[in-house]
């Protein structure tokens, strides 16, 4: 993957010359303390750190570091430094980072003001860091990302798919704490024979995790199957999943196994489960209460042995609560719960994604991966992708063909994500305080029509709002001062 943004590369003799002098010794025998428990983490095993990025962010700017070509990183604002950070509070040479052996530690170099790691200043010691651990270095964050692992993924365009061939793997990027810990408790059940419900919005990515915890699981050589439950005719539903016997009904001139069967001994993803029927989930609880299914038109139970994974992106206890979802089933199916979260709130994902998908075009089309501008990067970062990770990767398609082959820039890109994003200063672009800017703005909004309903009478549009006129001065006066 081709590196983004300022890469500062004064000379290596001077920065060999400086972290020799601030080393407490070599990499191996350095003291590495496991400031982090790894299972929480997630997949920082030295296997799998194999494509370390950086993602460094000071004020608007974005800039992306592959960490696999060199040993160390100096971190200053000396002009030797690889990773400059040019605010007063950081110090010539602040911190060093060195991958070596797939394994990314950190060390403070004495400096001033000190390294935060996850909010923890880091003393003396080198600590070991992975995906989604974000170093603070005065006004300047770095996040660790990574490419981790491969899984099965395209989604089918049918209503279900097994997998098939290493053609359909994709590559998971994991930068976002919350997804690694999604992934690392993931990874645990996946030992497991749990039955395993994945909550999320919808393009999340819940699919290609269920794939990832087949692969992790003792199942993996064996078939996983998908469905998606959205897509079956009610009337096809009973025989898809359990099969029929010959003579079932008119047409069925053959016996046929169904999903369910297809599975053995490996797992069944039952994609949007929400939009099952009642009469669907009636059937499926009984086969997952007795693990056992008899054809339709049927009289011998078969025993089935497979690992039942459910995805979707509804509201389940809020469907059983209005009786759209059998209670039952929803207990059966959620003895494990996971939710991924939603793109916006997964922002040092963004980039790395959209990296990913401007590569996989270029390779698809033997062009030069074009780069992405860091304006647009910004954009990106700051659009709240209601589509998540798929309408990610068609943005991206869709400015990979405006762009013609040079550089990846915000007019390329549709035109609801250049009108859509709420553009901000990176340092408060924590994901509450978009959505504490968006409130803002609907509530300046509301504001300003009732004022303007009620002639500019700022007595009755705080009636018509059921505010105190008070908090509509202030308020006011408070919008008076932003702008
Ligand atoms: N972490 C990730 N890294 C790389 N690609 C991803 C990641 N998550 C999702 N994708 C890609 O984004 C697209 C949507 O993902 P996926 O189908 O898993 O979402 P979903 O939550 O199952 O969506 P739906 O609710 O519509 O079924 C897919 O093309 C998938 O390969």
């Amino acid at each position: 993957m081709a590196v983004r943004g300022n890469i500062a590369a004064h000379g290596s003799a001077g920065v060999d010359a400086m972290v020799d002098e601030h080393s407490r010794g070599p990499a191996d025998e350095t003291e590495t303390v496991p400031l982090f428990r790894e299972d929480l983490i997630g997949l920082d095993s030295p296997q799998e750190l194999s494509e370390p990025f950086l993602i460094r962010r000071s004020g608007n700017e974005l800039s992306l570091f592959e960490l696999r070509g060199r040993r160390e990183w100096l971190i200053g604002r000396a002009r030797d430094a690889q990773i400059v950070a040019n605010d007063a509070e950081v110090s010539r040479h602040h911190a060093k980072l060195m991958f070596a052996n797939g394994a990314l530690t950190v060390e403070d170099l004495g400096s001033r003001n000190g390294t935060l790691v996850n909010g923890h200043a880091l003393r003396s010691a080198t600590v070991r860091i992975g995906p989604g651990d974000i170093v603070v270095i005065g006004e300047c964050q770095l996040i660790v990302a990574t490419q981790a692992g491969r899984v099965w993924g395209t989604r089918s365009s049918t209503s279900s798919s097994v997998n098939a061939g290493a053609e359909h793997q994709v590559d998971i990027v994991l930068a976002d704490p919350e997804m690694a810990r999604v992934y690392a408790s993931v990874r645990k059940v996946a030992r497991m024979a749990t039955t395993v419900l994945i909550l999320g919005e919808t393009g999340s990515g819940k699919d290609v995790l269920a794939q990832q915890l087949h692969q992790w699981s003792p199942r993996a050589e064996k078939p996983l199957v998908r469905v998606n439950c959205a897509g079956i005719p009610e009337t096809l539903l009973e025989s898809e999943l359990f099969g029929y016997e010959r003579g079932a009904f008119t047409g069925a001139d053959r016996r046929k196994a169904g999903y369910f069967e297809a599975a053995q001994g490996g797992t069944i993803f039952l994609d949007e489960i929400g939009e099952l029927s009642s009469a669907a989930q009636v059937k499926l609880l009984n086969v997952l209460e007795n693990r056992a299914l008899t054809r339709l038109g049927g009289t011998s139970p078969i025993p089935i042995d497979v690992r039942v994974v459910c995805a979707t992106h509804r509201d389940l206890q809020a469907f059983v609560g209005i009786e759209r979802f059998r209670a039952d089933l929803y207990y059966r199916i959620s003895p494990f719960m996971v939710r991924v979260p939603p793109l916006r709130d997964r922002l040092a994902e963004v980039c790395l994604l959209a990296e990913i998908f401007v590569n996989k075009l270029a390779t698809e089309t033997g062009a030069p991966p074009p780069t992405i501008a860091p304006d647009a990067i910004t954009m990106l970062m700051a659009y709240p992708w209601p589509g998540n990770v798929r309408e990610l990767r068609n943005a991206v398609e869709h400015a990979f063909v405006m762009a013609d082959g040079s550089t990846l820039r915000c007019e390329h890109f549709p035109s609801e994500i250049q009108t859509g994003a709420v553009l901000q200063p990176a340092s408060s672009r924590a994901p509450t305080s978009r959505i504490r800017q968006r409130v803002n703005e609907v509530e300046r909004k509301t504001i300003e029509e009732a004022i303007a309903a009620e002639g500019g009478n700022q007595t009755r549009a705080a009636a018509r709002l059921g505010i105190s006129r008070r908090t509509l001065v202030y308020k006011l006066a408070q919008y008076r001062r932003e702008d």
